[in-house]
């Protein structure tokens, strides 16, 4: 059945993408962003476009919506730690907002990108999401406290709601992919530095406790990702917060990247090591089984060469458009 819903961060990298497959599927899809770090042109054709703040929902919000999937955030990792005060203000400040706004409306359907950064440091890998959550940066810890956050207007006031906890996100869709300004996420970094716009890939970091001292991460295909929204939607049913990670269940280092870039585009990267960065957990790597068993959910483009082969023909569709 179709339904009208409100996106918010749809100019955003992975909202964008979930814009375009909600379309795709037949709905309805609004998408409200501030364009602090999203672009207009990536809300797709077809979508409905509101310029605005999340803290602001409650001017457009009404009984005609049948949901809403909520990106909108800041998240990078690195500023968080420097500017923690930016991250509580809007990811949790704004969600605070945007759940009275709902409250108020009477739309009781949430999806919420939630995050790995919310366990930190793992005991165990793959992780599960009954892991302890330990954030090691401001970033997992505003997150974290949005998913209590919910937990508690499900509990209290009927919501239904799924937390998806996505590892790292990568790759693209169609004309939907990464294209933040400054980039901070590895496989555009060096997808720069292919298209010759950067000297060299810092490696933050080769002293970790993994086998090339490099960090390890779960990279995830966004098209994957938006696959699981649509499950999410339906499972996100009155009184339930339910909270699923996502990610492939397959951990690659900093330098595993750099060099399946180096096979992917043919070009030369050069490396230099440079000092960790802030609150940077060594090793993080999903267990996707309850994605699987509640929603559905089995991601389909796995492999990495193939996830960076889809953001390289992005970034090089990018910058001929600029040329
Ligand atoms: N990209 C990843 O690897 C990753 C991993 C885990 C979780 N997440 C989460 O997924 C979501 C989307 O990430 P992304 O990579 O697409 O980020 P993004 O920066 O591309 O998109 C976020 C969007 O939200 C908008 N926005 C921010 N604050 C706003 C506000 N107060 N009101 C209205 N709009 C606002 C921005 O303009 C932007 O368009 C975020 O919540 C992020 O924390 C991303
Ligand atoms: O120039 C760079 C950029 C990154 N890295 C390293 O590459 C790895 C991946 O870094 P990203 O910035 O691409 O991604 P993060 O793991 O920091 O964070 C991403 O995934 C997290 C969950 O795993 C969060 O959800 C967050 O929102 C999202 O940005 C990290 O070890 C980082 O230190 C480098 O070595 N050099």
């Amino acid at each position: 059945m179709s339904g009208k819903y409100l996106i918010t961060g749809g100019a955003g990298y992975v909202g964008s993408v979930v814009a375009q497959h909600l379309l795709e599927a037949g709905h309805e899809a609004v998408v409200l962003d501030n364009l602090s770090t999203g672009v207009r042109e990536a809300v797709p054709a077809g979508a409905s476009f509101i310029e605005g703040d999340i803290r602001d929902a409650a001017a457009w919000l009404d009984a005609s919506f049948d949901g809403v999937l909520h990106f909108a955030a800041f998240s990078q990792v690195g500023e968080s730690v420097v500017k923690p005060e930016k991250y509580w203000d809007n990811n949790v400040g704004g969600t605070m907002a945007l759940l009275g706004a709902m409250r108020e409306a009477g739309v009781r359907r949430l999806v919420f990108s939630s995050t790995a950064a919310t366990y930190g440091e793992p005991e165990q890998v793959p992780i599960v999401e009954s892991a302890p959550t330990r954030p090691t940066n401001p970033y997992g810890a505003s997150k974290l406290a949005v998913d209590h956050m919910i937990t508690g207007e499900a509990a209290a006031h009927g919501l239904g709601a799924v937390s998806l906890r996505y590892f790292n996100v990568a790759g693209a869709y169609g004309h939907c992919g990464e294209r933040h300004d400054p980039e901070s996420h590895l496989i555009p970094l060096v997808l720069q530095v292919a298209q010759g716009r950067r000297d060299a890939i810092s490696v933050y970091g080769d002293d970790y406790p993994t086998p090339d001292g490099t960090c390890v991460r779960d990279y995830i295909h966004v098209a994957d990702l938006a696959e699981a929204h649509l499950l999410a939607l339906t499972a996100a049913t009155g009184g339930e917060h339910l909270i699923c990670n996502l990610g492939n269940g397959n951990g690659f280092s900093v330098r595993e990247v750099v060099e399946t870039v180096r096979r992917v585009t043919g070009h030369p990267i050069p490396e230099v090591v440079a000092p960790r960065r802030g609150g940077d957990p060594a090793v993080l790597v999903a267990s996707a089984a309850a994605a699987h068993e509640k929603l559905g959910w089995k991601p389909s483009r796995s492999d990495l060469a193939g996830i960076v082969a889809d953001a390289w023909e992005f970034a090089q569709r990018q910058q001929q458009s600029k040329q």
